[in-house]
C-alpha cells in the first residue's frame, strides 16, 4: 500500500479528500494535518463535518498533526488543500522532503516544471516530475487546475481533434467553492456575485498550459485564447458553465465527438465510467441533477446549439478539486513515478 496524507484535512476540500481516500483500494490513509487550532486532537473532534455522506469512522481516530515536512516526511504522496498563502511554503518544503505532493491549491500551477493535470487531457506532463528531479527536488509537486477551469478543459477535451482558437465561457460557481468560511448567508441568498477574485485569470490562462505541448523539457501554451466571465449563484455544489467556441465544425461533428468520447487511459479506481457526458434532454445539465454522474467525477454537456455554444457541469468539491487530485495521484503510481 501506499502512505498517504491530506494537508489541510479540515476543511471543504479536505474533507472531500479524507472521504475518497477513507476506503482506497491503494493508498492507505495515515496522516491528517490542519492549523494550530487542530493540531492535537483526534480528527472526529478537530473537524465539523458539513458533507452529505456518512463521517468516515476509521481516519475520525487519527490524531491531527501540525501543517509541517516532518510530520508528512513518512508519507509516499501528500494531497494538499491548503489556503494558497499557505501552500506555497509548506509544498515546497514537503516535496523537498522527499514526498511527492498533489495539490489541489493554486501556488505552484503555473511554475513550468510543475505539471498542471487533468489525466484525460495532458498525462504525458508528468515527465516535468523528472524535470524537478533533475534540478535537484528529492520528492515533487503535481497540481490539478482550478475547479471551473477542469470542467471547462475536460469539456473541451473531445474537441481538440477537432480544432478551435478561442473560447469564451460565462460561469455560474457553487458557494463550496469559497470554502466554509468564503461567503456569508446574507451575500448569497436571493442573489448572484459577479466577482470571484482571481477566477477569471486563472480560467483564461490555465487551459493553455494544460493543453500545451511538452517536448520533454518544458510546456509550450496552446495557442487558443480563452475570455471568462466568473458568478457565483446560490448552489451549494457544482459549477455550471456556458461555453462559446470559435470553431468551423458542424453542431453534427461537434455532438459525435461529445458522444463518442473515451477516455485515454482506464483501471484507475477514481476514475469514472464517462469522464464527458452528453446529455440530449433540452434542459439539461443542472446541478442538483446532474453533479454526483460518475459519482462525481462526469463532466455533464448539453444544450449544444448555433454559435457553437454548450453547457458544461461537474461537482466543483469532487471532479473539480479533491477527486482531481486523486485521479492524479493515481496516474502518478501507475506510471511509477513513485
Ligand atoms: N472549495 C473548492 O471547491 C475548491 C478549493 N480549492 C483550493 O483548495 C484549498 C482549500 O480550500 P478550502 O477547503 O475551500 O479551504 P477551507 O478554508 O475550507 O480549509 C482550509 C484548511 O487549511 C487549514 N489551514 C488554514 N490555515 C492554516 C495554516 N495557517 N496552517 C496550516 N493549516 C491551515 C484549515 O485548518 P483548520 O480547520 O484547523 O483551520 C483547513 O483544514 C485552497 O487553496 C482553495 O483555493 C480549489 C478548488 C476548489
Ligand atoms: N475559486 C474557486 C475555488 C478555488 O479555490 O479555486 P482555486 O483552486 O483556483 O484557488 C471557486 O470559488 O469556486
Amino acid at each position: 500500500m501506499i502512505t498517504v496524507g491530506v494537508l489541510g484535512a479540515t476543511g471543504a476540500v479536505g474533507q472531500r479528500f479524507v472521504q475518497l481516500l477513507a476506503d482506497h483500494p491503494w493508498f492507505d490513509l495515515g496522516v491528517l494535518t490542519a492549523s494550530e487550532r487542530s493540531a492535537g486532537k483526534k480528527y472526529r473532534d478537530a473537524v465539523n463535518w458539513r458533507l452529505d455522506v456518512p463521517f468516515p469512522e476509521g481516519a475520525g481516530e487519527i490524531v491531527v498533526s501540525p501543517t509541517t515536512a516532518a510530520a508528512v516526511k513518512d508519507c509516499d504522496i501528500v494531497f494538499s488543500a491548503l489556503p494558497a498563502d499557505v501552500a506555497g511554503k509548506t509544498e515546497l518544503e514537503v516535496a523537498a522532503a522527499g514526498v511527492g505532493v498533489c495539490s489541489n491549491a493554486s501556488s505552484h500551477r503555473m511554475d513550468p516544471d510543475v505539471p498542471l493535470v487533468i489525466p484525460e487531457v495532458n498525462a504525458d506532463h508528468l515527465g516535468l516530475i523528472d524535470v524537478q528531479h533533475d534540478r535537484g527536488r528529492d520528492g515533487f509537486i503535481v497540481t490539478n487546475p482550478n475547479c471551473s477551469t477542469i470542467m471547462l478543459t475536460l469539456a473541451l477535451a473531445p474537441l481538440q481533434p477537432l480544432g478551435f482558437s478561442g473560447v469564451q465561457v460565462a460561469t455560474m460557481q457553487a458557494i463550496s467553492g469559497a470554502g466554509f468560511q468564503g461567503i456569508a448567508g446574507m451575500e448569497i441568498f436571493d442573489n448572484v456575485v459577479p466577482f470571484i477574485k482571481n477566477e477569471e485569470e486563472k480560467m483564461e490562462t490555465e487551459p493553455r498550459k494544460i493543453m500545451g505541448t511538452f517536448d520533454g523539457a518544458a510546456v509550450e501554451p496552446a495557442s487558443f485564447s480563452v475570455s471568462a466571465c466568473c458568478n457565483r449563484v446560490p448552489v451549494i455544489d457544482g459549477h455550471t458553465l456556458s461555453v462559446w467556441l470559435d470553431m468551423d465544425r458542424s453542431l453534427e461533428e461537434i455532438r459525435r465527438a461529445f458522444e463518442e468520447y473515451v477516455a485515454p487511459f482506464s483501471g484507475l479506481p477514481t476514475q469514472p465510467a464517462k469522464s464527458v457526458e452528453y446529455l440530449k434532454q433540452p434542459d439539461r445539465p443542472q446541478p442538483r441533477l446532474d453533479r454526483n454522474r460518475g459519482n462525481g467525477m462526469t463532466v455533464s454537456v448539453g444544450r449544444l446549439r448555433e454559435g457553437p455554444r454548450f453547457t458544461a457541469l461537474g461537482h466543483n468539491t469532487i471532479r473539480g478539486a479533491a477527486g482531481a487530485s486523486v485521479l492524479n495521484a493515481e496516474l502518478i503510481y501507475k506510471e511509477k513515478y513513485l
